[in-house]
């Protein structure tokens, strides 16, 4: 595997762009692949089967593209997919997880609210970290159902999702948490709403940083991290819209390719 080769990354639609954000900040060097399987979204709401059939798919197409490591930015597919994925793939895979462990440090009410889909809410693998992490702290698990159909509409500030977030929060403001974990890589797109929604004292954690950094160590490790100038423009596939996914990367201000592709 070259150095130059690039770093691919995979979600069940536009809600990975966030990690891609994090990964293109801190290694601007790096060629980047993104998948948008936005034609399969929610995978929340699918079969565990279903999800791991859809992970092989994209990181199939990723490794054939010759990337040399993966991001699964997706918290449903890495939940509940990762382990298969690494079996079958000879190529180093990352994943992203919910943040549970930092909010269960530095809670001080000792009471932490985490909002992710179905998929990973369910998986075994989150309530593996969930129990390793949270031995005395009272978790609040909310499901976010609608709210990734409502980013990948592009509906954001709609009033009707702003209804839908201000009623998924009610458990956890009514047990006061002190931290908000987004267990979904499209809910930073909704940080702007949830802050207006929520007391000052609730900090909102996600994962973004801590994927990046794990995918800088782990290319330095394997000799992989690239250090030659690049002129690549980051690619970005989707299979369904490209409208939704070129607004929130600002393909128009940023130099990014978005295009269609059926896959
Ligand atoms: N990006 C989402 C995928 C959710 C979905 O498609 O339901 C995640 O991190 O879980």
């Amino acid at each position: 595997m070259n150095k130059t080769n690039p770093i691919g990354i995979f979600d069940s639609g536009v809600g990975g762009t966030s990690i891609f954000k994090e990964v293109h900040r801190l290694l601007p060097l790096e060629h980047i692949i993104y998948l948008a399987d936005s034609k399969n979204a929610p995978y929340g709401e699918r079969s565990a089967a279903e999800i791991m059939e859809l992970s092989h798919k994209n990181t199939s197409k990723l490794v054939k593209a010759g990337c040399k490591l993966i991001i699964v930015a997706c918290n449903t597919a890495t939940t509940n997919a990762i382990t298969y994925l690494r079996k079958t793939f000879d190529v180093p895979i990352i994943g992203i997880e919910p943040a549970i462990k930092p909010a269960a440090l530095n809670s001080k009410n000792k009471v932490i609210g985490i909002l992710a889909t179905k998929g990973t809410l369910s998986s075994e693998l989150f309530t593996k970290t969930s129990d390793l992490f949270t031995k005395n702290i009272e978790v609040i698990e909310v499901v976010g159902k609608g709210l990734v159909e409502a980013i990948e509409a592009g509906k954001e500030n709609d009033p009707v999702t702003l209804k839908l977030l201000e009623k998924l929060l009610q458990p956890m403001l009514a047990k006061e948490i002190d931290y908000l974990v987004l267990g979904c890589s499209h809910y930073p797109y909704l940080i702007p709403q949830l802050k207006k929604l929520l007391p000052k004292k609730v900090n909102i954690i996600d994962s973004g940083r801590g994927v990046a950094r794990q995918t800088k160590i782990v290319l330095k490790s394997l000799d992989l991290l690239n250090e030659e100038p690049q002129f690549k423009k980051p690619q970005f596939y989707t299979n369904k819209d490209i409208k939704v996914l070129a607004h929130l990367i600002e393909a128009g201000k940023n130099n990014f390719n978005v295009s269609y592709l059926d896959f």
